[in-house]
């Protein structure tokens, strides 16, 4: 999508202008605006403010605020990244180069643009408060050049751009990941068993038509930068022809990079002479933001400490690989190589090339030791090499790599695919035939042909069957059946159900049940109610901002009922909104408290202009929202532009009155449609119920359903 609300004029932060730019003014209402709440209100006598304050469920953490200062550094003629990069944190924005005046000055968080050429200006005038800045270098490279290095040094990160339909996307997901807004990690450590595929690609443009098939079944995707071959030249890729094929490779998958430069000893191509070359490549993948980087054990450790150091918020990967054939993990020496690799690595990989298939078992063995260790331990990633060690690559839990039949070669012998890896269990025991279920008020539809195709591409050996819900008693007798697997459920069912004895937090404070998942070994019962919808509206709402760019925000929510909207409420609470109105419904249950109900249009002109708003009404009344969208229009200068409306997003599926989706759009809403938010469900909801990663852009395109 492409970016909205760029301030048609500059907002200058520090002269008179300032407090009419913080402060967050009401707009004025626009009489114009047909808003006819009382179409939409059900019943606006009974509507008052809600003050339920009993049963309270905390939502997820909210996001921290950007810290401080955030310094964008550009390029003459490209002032618009500036006005981006303030977009999408929900920041204003100024061209102040007085650095130390604003890092002294700014409680609240700010984006400070300064040309390039005077960066180091305005860096030697405030040394004192260099570490209140995030200084980020941004650089188009649509003309073909590269950052000047002394330039890039001297910046904390640095984004690398070209004018696409991709900017804003890879924009967003850069300033999250560099300010700490997400952090995929967490959610990945957590996951039973993670994946990675190791593309081998000499150029990605060649992986790019393929990537969303190759990347089924993957956790994260490996750039093997030093199989890159710059045309021109025989020797390591320039880091100019690096970051741009980092750059098209991040704009193409939502997934995690890892990002790689093997060494020639270990199977790859990076020359070992030199082992400051290592710590530039890495050093600079940490500022473009990769999630994360591998970090071979054999250099010095003065490069391995300093990486650790500037690792901001990557994950550093140490790796040991030994081709020999004769290292056993039986020796002391695994035990010192894991605890070297420990010292600065958060997940520690190690990888042996073995001829026995009974040096699978002594990796086993290696294996628990090192889990027995207990907690403050880093996960340990090992595998075995060679036709024989293929066992160890299906019983590894944590990121395995894996190949797939479309790279060009397998990055190193004896690689599997994600579904040799899942078929292999499933011989083995570990992965057992489960029978699982759409339950709903429909038939064989798209979803379930989708969901079908997918068990199929990850070789899982799992049924998939659609159901009526049927007459009372028929669900509960699906869940009873030995054989059942997991389902999702759709419409949802209350979270109360009795045959649902166990509720994920979200799921309870929602009120409602999408998905059954098989629940964790250690469980008492065997299943447990969990909710997949707010996670794929809180997915489509930081696809464009960063999640703390609706902090304290206020946010419309319509719909004709309470449980309809709960899912938006639990995920807009998640992201630390402000006030929330509600129009058409009146909350009662676990999410009321502080949920304003707006009743007339009174009410409407008292508020604030809201940031978000959602739409979770019926297809008959679905056109209702349009007035909303056009009186607190996102564009036009009727209001400074930190109050206008951003986000607009539109539950409802299926025929519907009006098109507000369009309305939104004309009136300059980043707007976003239910397919949106049903893909990125139908992702969370595989991970639920079978563990394994579809990334969003392969279901995007290949499958669809409604939600609500
Ligand atoms: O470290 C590894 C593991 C690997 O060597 C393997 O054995 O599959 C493949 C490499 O691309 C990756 O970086």
């Amino acid at each position: 999508m492409m970016p909205t609300a760029l301030p048609p004029t500059p907002t200058p932060l520090l002269d008179e202008a300032v407090p009419s730019v913080l402060r967050d003014p009401a707009p004025t209402p626009n009489a114009s605006s047909a808003l006819n709440i009382a179409t939409i209100v059900a019943d606006p006598a009974s509507a008052q403010p809600n003050h339920v304050a009993n049963s309270s469920i905390a939502a997820p953490a909210a996001p921290d605020s950007t810290p401080g200062t955030v310094v964008i550094v550009f390029q003459p003629g490209q002032e618009y990244i500036v006005h981006m990069v303030a977009e999408v944190l929900g920041k204003p924005w100024t061209t102040e180069t007085e650095l130390s005046t604003l890092a002294r000055a700014s409680g609240e968080a700010v984006v400070a643009g300064v040309v390039m050429h005077d960066l180091q200006r305005g860096l030697d005038g405030c040394k004192s408060v260099r570490e209140t800045l995030v200084v980020i270098n941004t650089h188009s490279v649509d003309d073909g050049s590269a950052p000047e290095e002394a330039l890039s040094e001297i910046c904390d990160y640095e984004f690398l751009y070209s004018r696409t339909p991709f900017l804003r996307r890879d924009l967003t997901r850069f300033l999250s990941l560099v300010l700490g807004q997400t952090r995929p990690h967490e959610e990945l450590r957590n996951k039973s068993r993670t994946n990675f595929i190791s593309t081998t690609f000499p150029d990605v443009h060649a992986a790019l038509p393929n990537l969303d098939i190759l990347s089924v079944g993957s956790d994260a995707v490996e750039i093997r930068v030093d199989l890159l071959v710059e045309p021109g030249s025989d020797s390591v890729p320039s880091l100019k022809y690096v970051g741009r094929q980092l750059m098209l490779l991040r704009q193409h998958t939502e997934l995690p990079i890892i990002f790689t430069t093997r060494c020639t000893k270990e199977n790859g191509k990076f020359p070992m002479d030199d082992p400051g070359i290592f710590y530039r490549y890495l050093r600079r993948a940490i500022q473009w933001g990769v999630e994360y980087v591998d970090v071979e054990l054999w250099l010095p450790e003065d490069i391995r400490a300093n990486l650790a150091k500037v690792k901001g918020n990557s994950i550093i990967m140490s790796a040991f690989h030994d081709f020999s054939g004769n290292w056993k993990w039986t020796s002391e020496r695994a035990n010192v190589i894991f605890n070297e690799s420990a010292k600065y690595g958060d997940i520690v990989k190690m990888i042996a090339m073995v001829e026995t298939v009974e040096e699978n078992y002594e990796l086993e063995y290696f294996r628990s030791t090192i889990k027995s260790r207990g907690p403050g331990t880093p996960p340990l990633s090992a595998v075995n090499m060679g036709q024989m060690g293929q066992l160890s690559r299906a019983l590894n839990t944590v990121f395995s790599p894996i190949t797939h039949p479309l790279l060009p070669m397998i990055a190193a012998p004896g690689q599997l695919t994600a579904a040799e890896i899942n078929e292999a269990l499933h011989i083995m025991g570990q992965l057992p035939k489960r029978d699982l279920y759409a339950i709903g008020s429909f038939r064989s539809t798209p979803h379930s042909m989708f969901m079908e195709k997918c068990l199929n591409e990850l070789g899982l050996p799992h049924s998939f069957t659609s159901i009526d819900r049927g007459p009372k008693g028929s669900m509960e007798s699906v869940l009873m059946s030995p054989q059942f697997g997991g389902a999702s459920v759709n419409p949802p069912v209350p979270a109360s159900t009795s045959y649902i004895p166990i509720t994920s937090d979200a799921a309870r404070a929602i009120g409602l049940v999408d998905t059954i998942a098989i629940a964790p070994n250690d469980s008492a019962t065997r299943f447990i109610g969990e909710n997949a919808a707010w996670k794929g509206i809180r997915a489509t709402l930081t696809r464009d901002y960063v999640p703390s760019a609706y902090k304290g925000r206020a946010a419309i929510i319509l719909s004709s009922t309470e449980s309809d909207a709960s899912a938006s409420i639990f995920a807009l609470r998640s992201l630390g909104v402000g006030a929330i109105y509600t129009v058409g419904f009146r909350a009662t249950g676990p999410l009321a408290l502080g949920l304003e109900p707006f009743t007339s249009i009174q009410s409407v002109k008292l508020v604030e202009s809201p940031f978000v708003i959602v739409s979770a009404l019926p297809p008959e009344k679905s056109l209702l929202v349009q007035p909303l969208l056009r009186h607190y229009r996102a564009n036009g200068r009727a209001s400074p532009p930190s109050t206008r409306g951003k986000v607009y997003l539109d539950l409802t599926s299926g025929p519907r009155k009006g098109d507000p989706l369009a309305v939104a759009n004309s009136a300059g809403w980043t707007a976003y449609g239910a397919e949106d938010v049903s893909a990125w469900i139908t992702v969370e909801t595989l991970r639920l119920l079978v563990g394994q990663n579809v990334p969003f852009d392969f279901v995007r395109m290949a499958s669809g359903r409604t939600i609500f």
